[in-house]
C-alpha cells in the first residue's frame, strides 16, 4: 500500500525546498512561497476553486524537474505542473497545498531541423513564440487560439488544445513529433525522438499529451511546423436559423479546403459591442453569425467562394455576409470571434465545451435548445464554438444578482440534462479543454467505467504514488 499523500504537510514541502537548494543546485529564486505568488501561479482561468499551493518553484531543467519529483515521492507531497494558466477546467489550480511546478523558466526555443520542419522547445515556450519563430523560417505553426500570447506549449500539450484552425490542421497532438517527460516516479524518457516513422511498439508520446500532467511532466518537445498559408480570405455571414449554419458549412466544404469555420450568436455580438472593442458586422442583427476563412491565393478560389456565397443567399440560408479585402480587414472580421471569451469573463460563465460528430450537430443542437431554454429561462446563454468541428461552447452567464455558488450549483443541476444529451449523441464532456476538476464529475458520460478503470491502471505505472497533479481527471485511491 502507497503512504497517504499530505498535500499541505509544511515540514515536508519545506523539506523538499531545503533539498533542492542544498543539493540540487536551485537557486533561492527559483522558489517562491509570498502570499501573491502562491495566488497568481496556483490558479488557472477558471473561478471555481480558491488557489491553496504550498510553493511554487521554477526548474530550469530536466535534470531539476526530476531531483523535484524524487523529493516529492520521498515526501509524499502532490505537485502541480503550472504553463500559461490559461485553462478553463481548473487543471492547473492547486487547491490544497500542492507544490507548482511552474515552467515559465524553461522558455527557450531550441535546435531547428530545417530538413525535417522541426523545431526542439522547452515546454515553457508561449504559443505565440512558437508561432513568430515560425514564420521568421517562413514556416507555421497552426494551433492557435485567442490566449496563444500566454498559454505554454507545455500547457497546450497537456491538454491536447485545439482551437481555431483545428477543422484544417487537427489539435496539438498531430504537431508533436517527440517528448522529453520525468514520468511521476522520477524517470527521464525521450519519447520518440522526431520521428515521423518508428514502428517499435505502443508509442508512449501520445499517453502524455492530454494527460493534464497525471503521468509526469512534460520538459522538451520536437514539434513540426507547416507551409505557412497563402493570402487567408475571411468572410462573415449572418443567419437566422442554426440548421443554414450547417447548410452553408456543407456548402463551402463541398468546393473549398475551408482553414476555419467559427459560430456565434446575438447574445455574443450584444456583448462585443457593449464592449467597444469590434465593429457591428451588418446594419442589422441577425440570430447567428459564422466566421469562415480559407486560402484564396488564386483568383478561381475567390469566384468560387463568390459563387458558393451567393448561392447561400439565394437559398436563404444567408441574410448578410462580409469579405475581408485585406489582411487588416481579415484580422478586425477575427476579433469578433476572438474576443468573446474575454469580453463575457466579466460575467462569470458557467462553461460548457462540449463536441459530437459534424453529422449529429444539428440534432444536438436542438436538444440543447430545448433543455437550455426550460431550464435556463431567466439566464443569459452565449452561444460559440468551432461549429466546423462539431465543437460548441456554451456559456451561461451568471446574473448580477445571484452569488457565484448559487449560480454554479444551478448550472451543475442542468449538466446532467447537457450530458446524457452529450451521452446520446456519442459524444465529449470536454472537447478541447480537458477535465481538471470541473468537468471531473462528468468524465463517465464520455468514457466507461471499463476504460476510466484502464485510464486509472495506467495512472498507477508511471506515477505509482500519485504525486502527479492529483485530483484531476478522476480520482485515484
Ligand atoms: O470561453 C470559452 O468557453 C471558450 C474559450 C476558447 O476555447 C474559445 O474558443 O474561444
Ligand atoms: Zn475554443
Amino acid at each position: 500500500m502507497t503512504a497517504p499523500i499530505i498535500c499541505n504537510n509544511t515540514a515536508a514541502v519545506q523539506a523538499i525546498l531545503d533539498s533542492l537548494v542544498t543539493q540540487h543546485q536551485f537557486d533561492p529564486a527559483q522558489i517562491r512561497t509570498d502570499l501573491e505568488s502562491l495566488e497568481h501561479w496556483g490558479k488557472d482561468w477558471t473561478k471555481h476553486f480558491a488557489p491553496a499551493p504550498s510553493a511554487i518553484v521554477f526548474p530550469k531543467t530536466t535534470e531539476q524537474v526530476q531531483a523535484l519529483v524524487l523529493l516529492a515521492n520521498e515526501h509524499h507531497v502532490v505537485l502541480t505542473p503550472s504553463g500559461g494558466r490559461t485553462g478553463l477546467s481548473a487543471g492547473a489550480v492547486a487547491a490544497n497545498g500542492e507544490i507548482v511546478v511552474s515552467m515559465d523558466k524553461m522558455n527557450q526555443i531550441g535546435t531547428f531541423y530545417p530538413a525535417d520542419r522541426m523545431v526542439e522547445i522547452e515546454a515553457g515556450v508561449v504559443t505565440e513564440q512558437l508561432q513568430a519563430f515560425a514564420e521568421s523560417h517562413d514556416l507555421y505553426y497552426p494551433v492557435d487560439f485567442a490566449s496563444a500570447g500566454s498559454s505554454q506549449m507545455g500547457g497546450n500539450i497537456g491538454t491536447n488544445a485545439g482551437g481555431i484552425k483545428v477543422i484544417r490542421y487537427g489539435m496539438t497532438r498531430q504537431w508533436i513529433m517527440g517528448l522529453t517527460v520525468v514520468t511521476g516516479k522520477g524517470d527521464i524518457l525521450q519519447l520518440n525522438r522526431g520521428m515521423v516513422k518508428n514502428a517499435t511498439g505502443y508509442d508512449l508520446r501520445h499517453l502524455f499529451i492530454g494527460s493534464e500532467g497525471t503521468l509526469g511532466l512534460v520538459t522538451h518537445a520536437q514539434i513540426k511546423l507547416e507551409r505557412p498559408p497563402q493570402d487567408l480570405t475571411v468572410m462573415v455571414l449572418g443567419m437566422d436559423n442554426f440548421s443554414d449554419v450547417m447548410n452553408v458549412l456543407s456548402a463551402f466544404q463541398a468546393k473549398i479546403d475551408l482553414t476555419a469555420f467559427e459560430f456565434f450568436d446575438s447574445v455574443a455580438i450584444d456583448k462585443l459591442m457593449a464592449h467597444g472593442q469590434v465593429q457591428e458586422p451588418f446594419e442589422s442583427r441577425t440570430k447567428f453569425y459564422t466566421l469562415l476563412e480559407f486560402e484564396a491565393p488564386y483568383e478561381p478560389i475567390m469566384d468560387k467562394a463568390m459563387a458558393i456565397f451567393e448561392d447561400c443567399m439565394e437559398q436563404g440560408w444567408v441574410v448578410d455576409g462580409v469579405m475581408s479585402q485585406s489582411i487588416a480587414q481579415a484580422q478586425e472580421l477575427w476579433k469578433l470571434r476572438e474576443y468573446i471569451s474575454e469580453t463575457i469573463s466579466v460575467f462569470t460563465p458557467y462553461k460548457n465545451d462540449v463536441s459530437v460528430l459534424i453529422t449529429h450537430v444539428p440534432a444536438f443542437i436542438n436538444d440543447i435548445d430545448h433543455i437550455v431554454s426550460t431550464n435556463y429561462p431567466d439566464f443569459e446563454v452565449c452561444w460559440f464554438g468551432h461549429i466546423g468541428d462539431g465543437n460548441l461552447h456554451l456559456n451561461i452567464l451568471k446574473p448580477e444578482t445571484l452569488s457565484k455558488d448559487d449560480f454554479f450549483a444551478a448550472c451543475q443541476v442542468v449538466n446532467k440534462y447537457v450530458f446524457e444529451t452529450v451521452q446520446k449523441y456519442g459524444g465529449s464532456v470536454s472537447a478541447e479543454h480537458g477535465v481538471g476538476m470541473t468537468k471531473k464529475p462528468y468524465l463517465h458520460y464520455s468514457r466507461s467505467e471499463t476504460e476510466i478503470e484502464y485510464l486509472k491502471e495506467i495512472k498507477k505505472v508511471f506515477d505509482p504514488n500519485n504525486i502527479m497533479n492529483r485530483g484531476k481527471i478522476f480520482d485515484v485511491e
